[in-house]
């Protein structure tokens, strides 16, 4: 995998042709597929289950497929999303009753599992799972809706999430960033320490996906390693 990930957010796809998209997306050089799961109690907002990430697999999609749970109860829909051929599975922590069994769970059935935070919600969550997560998410919008804007607040989160990282020694921990990122912002958000990019209507609302795509990735060639 290389160093940034690119991962389209299917909330602003067109669902009425959703393979399609999905596949037109990936053809224009995204890396991943994120897939929003909105249960209208933990947000306000409702969209897909399992049955259509296997609808993508039946389809033929073979890209990784990243789903971000907005749910509560949180189990119950883990074992779902695994038989439904997800490859990584993200929860809000406060939205679990027990974190370290979620955990587990989304690492029995094979897949790689991470944490997600709110703009509000601390990154103390993470103080006793850094050895049994694969991905950390931080929301720089409010969950529920696409086409929000980015609240600048979250980079001093993702420094401090790639502190922790780093303070670990987990490197291959990957840093997601999700909410109203777009061409002009995606530099400073590398730089901040992200290494893996949802971005809904900044990409399923260009009229060529693959120019969209390779905005950001020439953003992305100007940030600096990191040290
Ligand atoms: O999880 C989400 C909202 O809860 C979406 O993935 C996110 O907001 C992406 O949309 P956009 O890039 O349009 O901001």
């Amino acid at each position: 995998m290389s160093d940034y990930l690119i991962a389209p957010s299917i909330l602003s796809a067109d669902f009425a042709r959703l393979g399609a998209d999905v596949d037109a997306v990936l053809a224009a050089g995204a890396d991943v597929i994120h897939f929003d799961v909105m249960d209208n109690h933990y947000v306000p907002n409702l969209t897909m289950g399992a049955m259509f990430c296997k609808a993508l697999r039946d389809y033929g999609i073979r890209a990784p497929i990243d789903v971000h749970l907005m749910v509560k109860p949180v189990d119950r829909l883990i074992g779902d999303f695994i038989d439904a051929g997800a490859d990584i599975i993200t929860f809000h922590p406060e939205a679990s009753e027990h974190i370290d069994r979620s955990l587990q769970l989304i690492r029995d059935g094979g897949c790689k599992a991470g944490l997600v935070f709110n703009p509000a919600t601390p990154l103390h969550y993470l103080d006793h799972v850094m050895d049994r997560i694969d991905q950390i998410l931080i929301m720089s919008v409010n969950p529920g809706f696409g086409g929000q804007s980015f609240i600048p607040e979250a980079l001093d989160k993702l420094r401090a999430a790639r502190q922790r990282i780093a303070a670990s020694g987990r490197t291959d921990i990957r840093l997601e960033v999700d909410g109203g990122v777009k061409v002009d912002n995606i530099r400073a958000i590398a730089e901040a320490g992200a290494d893996m990019f949802v971005a809904g209507s900044a990409i399923f609302g260009a009229a060529d996906y693959a120019e969209r795509i390779s905005a950001m990735r020439a953003e992305l060639a100007a940030v600096a390693p990191r040290a």
